[in-house]
């Protein structure tokens, strides 16, 4: 038993269970331990870079929470999500403050998760965006797909080369081939470093199921999938560190990731940047039926 593990005086079963864990609130399914899952659910609760909004750190806390006001049987599949074997870790013990630090852990964590049970499908909930630069180190996707208000291609903001506005470029160095859909946001600079780098983007005004499958399609594989929960119009999600005017609706993404996941490999899957500090904000409900959505869908 670690030390994170018995300050908090929580006991897992004797399943394996990652060093920088700990177990806050648990969804209304029924979940297995992590060697015997088809998914592995992880908490990213860190909010440190948020410039406008606070509150990301409480994000994946909230939507397990409100995963209870949920039915686990998905309509449009015919899928109980119910039935899935689903393990979740718990949160990352996060160093506040630290981006760096946190990224640290959060990819040793996901090394650690891959030595459990190599073979899940690993799905983060976050916590700001600036965290799945970790996942997405170790899981080494060939390409990163990401719905998102912003460009998040940024050199440094505010200090940090690490900061949530500079995440796309961070895997974009890394060699990924990146695609980003809802963009309505952005600087000079970004649009710039995209047209140089061969970054793909599409604008939310412009945005349509065609253009989305017209992009990904000639993408290598495996993908990690990102869904920076800004990308949705803000009266969908404004408890959100940055929200914005003129987003997509709910069903875009789900038609989109409806493609994604039946045409084409995936290695990891987030929900980031849901923030907010009251149980069934908008939100976290809007984040965890895409949640269970996603789930259901790749059962199908
Ligand atoms: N990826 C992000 N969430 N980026 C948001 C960057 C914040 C831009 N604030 C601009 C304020 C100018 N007054
Ligand atoms: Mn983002
Ligand atoms: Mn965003």
């Amino acid at each position: 038993m670690n030390l994170y593990k018995s300050f908090f005086g929580i006991s897992f079963g004797g399943a394996m269970e990652p060093l920088y864990t700990f177990r806050t609130f648990d969804m209304e399914l029924p979940l297995v331990n992590p060697e015997e899952a088809d998914y592995i659910i992880l908490g990213l609760p860190f909010d440190g870079t948020t410039s406008y909004k606070p509150g990301a750190r409480f994000g994946p806390l909230l939507i397990r929470q409100a995963t209870l006001n949920l039915e686990s049987y998905v309509l449009d599949y015919d899928v109980d999500v119910a039935q899935l074997r689903i393990a979740d870790v718990g949160d990352l013990v996060v160093m506040a403050g630290d981006v760096e630090g946190t990224l640290e852990r959060a990819a040793r964590t996901v090394e650690e998760l891959r030595e459990i049970n190599g073979s899940a499908l690993p799905i983060f909930l976050g916590g700001e965006h600036s965290m799945t630069y970790a996942p997405v180190r170790v899981l080494r996707p060939r390409s990163y797909v990401v719905f998102d208000a912003h460009l998040d291609l940024r050199n440094e903001y505010e200090g940090s080369l690490f900061n949530h506005a500079c995440v796309a470029r961070r895997i974009r160095e890394l060699g990924v081939e990146v695609a980003i859909f809802g963009v309505r946001s952005g600087t000079k600079e970004e649009i710039e470093f995209a047209r140089e780098n061969n970054v793909e983007w599409v604008h939310a005004r412009d945005y349509s199921f065609d253009a989305f499958v017209d992009l990904v399609l000639s993408l290598p594989e495996p993908i990690y999938v990102s869904v920076d929960i800004d990308v949705f119009d803000a009266p969908l999600v404004p408890e959100t560190g940055t929200p914005e005017a003129g987003g997509l609706r709910f069903w875009d993404v789900v038609e989109a990731l409806e493609w994604l996941t039946e045409r084409k490999s995936i290695v990891g899957f987030d929900i980031m940047e849901v923030a907010g500090t009251e149980i069934g904000n908008v939100t976290a409900l809007t984040a965890a039926k895409l949640l269970f959505y996603f789930l259901a869908m790749t059962a199908r």
